[in-house]
């Protein structure tokens, strides 16, 4: 098997420095990645899903060679980005979440031609290139108004062209969609999974377990720097089989009665929160695998006179691998 991106022990230490009131400046350090190794294979997508501060964005840092790591290898086309920099990283276009790298006081065209040129695209070549790239991100039809006066969703892609002009083979996207609205989400997913179809490898870091899940081949969940978790997102879900996830609206709650339901033998995991714009009380519960735990649930409900307003079993996602395996959530 041939590995387009391997990283091998990537392990990356910041030296914090604090100050302290009438004292010497104290120095800390923090790992923000922890000895992670993963291989993404030619035209896979492949995900990097993790919380805040997980050390996504250390990770992609260090692959397209703006943070040089602490410890570990990376190899790019199975050149090792140590010994052979400029070699290995002629194989990577890379986005950095809220790209401000092109220049807003300029179109997207006269943008995307001057960083043609800087790659060694000239007159004609260019413009071919650049026209090519429009196309590719869907702007063609506002290509030719500045920068400044674009949305975020525009400027994103702006930014993707940038990256996609040397043609290389693999594409690092940081946070593609953070701050789009749905639509413009929803554009550039479709813009990334053609990327994939013309056969270019993409690792993307992303918080959203939606669009990781949506978008990835395999994905790598990421916590506190460490690779908790390596799979296809269906394999990771169907992991998880030994629970059954149920939603039950309810009229009443109370401290008793959620006591009560956690002393049900069968219960991993109970959840509870209050929907406030319908004034409904919602509980989640985990069930173990293979013992239904409904009956003693209702007759629960009962006893506190709390009425079933609703109740639907639910798909396993990926924040319930990321609950169970760190016992907290994704969007924290
Ligand atoms: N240059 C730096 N100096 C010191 N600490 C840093 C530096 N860059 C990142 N960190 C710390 O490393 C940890 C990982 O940060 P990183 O940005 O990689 O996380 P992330 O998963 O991308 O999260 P986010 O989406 O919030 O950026 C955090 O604790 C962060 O504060």
């Amino acid at each position: 098997m041939s590995f387009t991106v391997i990283a091998e022990n990537l392990e990356k230490k910041f030296i914090i420095k604090k100050k302290k009131l009438f004292k010497k400046t104290e120095k800390k350090e923090l790992k923000a990645v922890k000895d992670i190794s993963f291989q993404i294979k030619k035209g896979e997508i492949f995900g990097l899903l993790g919380p805040n501060g997980a050390g996504k964005t250390t990770t992609i840092k260090m692959l397209s060679g703006l943070l040089k790591p602490s410890n570990g290898k990376i190899f790019l086309n199975n050149i090792d980005v140590n010994k052979e920099p400029l070699k290995a990283l002629k194989n990577i276009g890379t986005v950095l979440a809220g790209d401000r790298s092109v220049y807003w006081k300029l179109t997207a065209r006269e943008n995307l031609e001057y960083f043609a040129a800087l790659y060694g695209y000239n007159g004609k070549e260019g413009k071919k290139r650049t026209q090519y790239i429009l196309n590719k991100i869907d702007l063609e039809d506002r290509a030719d108004e500045l920068v400044e006066k674009y949305s975020t969703g525009m400027k994103q892609k702006v930014a993707l062209g940038k990256a996609l002009i040397p043609d290389a083979p693999v594409v690092l996207l940081d946070e593609p969609t953070l701050g789009l609205d749905p639509q413009a989400a929803l554009n550039l997913r479709k813009i990334i999974l053609n990327l994939k179809d013309e056969g270019k490898t993409i690792l993307l870091t992303t918080h959203y377990m939606e669009e990781a899940d949506f978008l990835s081949d395999r994905i790598a969940i990421i916590d506190n720097g460490e690779i908790i978790a390596i799979d296809t997102p269906e394999k990771l879900k169907k992991s998880l089989n030994e629970t059954k996830k149920i939603k039950f609206k309810i009229t009443n709650y109370s401290k008793k009665l959620e006591k009560e339901l956690n002393q049900i033998k069968n219960i991993k995991n109970l959840m509870y929160k209050y929907d406030a714009n319908e004034e409904k009380h919602i509980i989640i519960i985990h069930q173990n695998n293979g013992h239904e735990i409904i009956d003693d649930v209702l007759n629960i409900l009962n006893t506190n006179n709390s009425k079933i307003l609703s109740m639907n079993i639910k798909e396993t996602t990926l924040e319930d691998v990321f609950l169970n395996i760190t016992g907290k959530n994704l969007k924290n």
